[in-house]
């Protein structure tokens, strides 16, 4: 048995217009899955969640036959959860050329599910790592990072950038761009994360921009418009310069916001943090729903967001130095 953990991140800034190669700031937070993978005699896959927003379940199923079992959760929501481990199995059984392997998966997590967190990235990095150590091959940071990559973009329909999967396997603030992916040197940030207790289909969304911008062109100005916001940001960043950074990030929400990503509850706790003073908020990840990253050394803004209606949980993130972790 291997074990892993991997942390979720949050977007400083360009989410979404990264996928179009423009460049973004993502920022691993120690909130972490953690993923056991046991080796089986046969071939079949058999997966057990714990925290899929529900108490838990199993689904055994692959080889020759298909038995999946009767579980009491909905097969959409097995499907979606097994699309990720699927496709990184799939990279693992190619990397070590054992394509017929199978292995008993156990995934634990504490990143909240489809939130903008990172999520996917997380227990795809660590699957990937706990698989492939488990049948003797130990991967470095680059290539569990790339292997990742290629599960999410699988997943998501061809439109995927390396900024997630690059994150959570090196930890640390980092910068991609493309295929350029770097670990940058980051100041010390007041993270406050506020969370609807919703969620956001991250390959809908991604697809949703994708149509836009190629019915407008100021749609594609737009995405254009947060690569330059990305670029003063990392100087703002460099410089340690906080205030700015918060007013780009400002910037960034309502460019996001302007491509439909954002939501009502996403706005409202925007504009809660903002009333509590905060630098700056904007909403992390795919969005839809799920989470806002605001930053905030005083205690204000997760005092204001803790009575905001539709802000289910506010809390502060500390920077995840390490990446992937290997636990046993
Ligand atoms: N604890 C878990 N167990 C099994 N699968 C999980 C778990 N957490 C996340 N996943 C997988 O990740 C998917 C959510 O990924 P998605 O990219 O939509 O959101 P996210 O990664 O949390 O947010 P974002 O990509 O916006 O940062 C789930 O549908 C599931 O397939
Ligand atoms: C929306 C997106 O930019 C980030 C999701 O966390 C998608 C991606 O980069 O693959
Ligand atoms: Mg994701």
């Amino acid at each position: 048995m291997a074990v892993s953990s991997a942390p979720g991140k949050v977007y400083l800034f360009g989410e979404h217009a990264v996928v179009y190669g423009e460049p973004a700031v993502p920022c691993a937070i120690e909130r972490r899955a953690r993923v056991g993978v046991e080796q089986r005699a046969d071939s079949k896959l058999r997966v057990h969640a714990e925290d899929l927003s529900l108490d838990g379940f199993t689904v055994e199923y692959g080889g020759s036959t298909d038995d999946r079992p009767d579980v009491d959760v909905s097969e959409s929501l097995i499907s979606a959860a097994m699309g990720y481990v699927d496709e990184a199995i799939a990279q693992v059984r190619d990397v070590t050329g054992e394509e017929e392997v199978g292995f008993d998966v156990t995934i634990e997590s504490d990143i909240p599910l489809g939130a903008g967190l990172g999520s996917s990235a997380a227990v795809v990095v660590a699957a990937i790592d706990a698989a492939a150590r488990e049948l003797g091959v130990t991967l470095e940071a680059d290539e569990i990072a790339d292997r990742a990559y290629r599960t999410e973009h699988e997943v998501q329909d061809g439109q995927a950038s390396r900024a997630d999967t690059f994150c959570s396997a090196t930890g640390g603030a980092v910068r991609v761009e493309g295929e350029d992916c770097r670990s940058i040197e980051a100041p010390d940030l007041p993270i406050v994360i506020g969370f609807d207790g919703g969620a956001g289909d991250t390959g809908q969304l991604v697809a949703g921009v994708r149509n836009l911008r190629e019915e407008y062109g100021f749609a594609a100005d737009t995405v254009e418009a947060i690569g330059d916001v990305v670029r003063r940001g990392e100087e703002a960043l460099a410089d340690g310069d906080l205030e700015e950074v918060g007013r780009l990030m400002n910037f960034n929400h309502g460019l996001l916001s302007a491509l439909g990503v954002s939501s009502r509850s996403l706005d409202t706790m925007v504009w809660a943090a903002r009333d509590a003073d905060a630098y700056g908020a904007k909403l992390t990840g795919a969005g839809g729903g799920g989470c806002i990253v605001a930053l905030d050394p005083s205690p204000e803004t997760e005092t204001a967001l803790s009575f905001t209606p539709g802000c289910e949980d506010a809390f502060r993130a500390e920077l995840a130095e390490t990446g992937v972790k290997r636990l046993e």
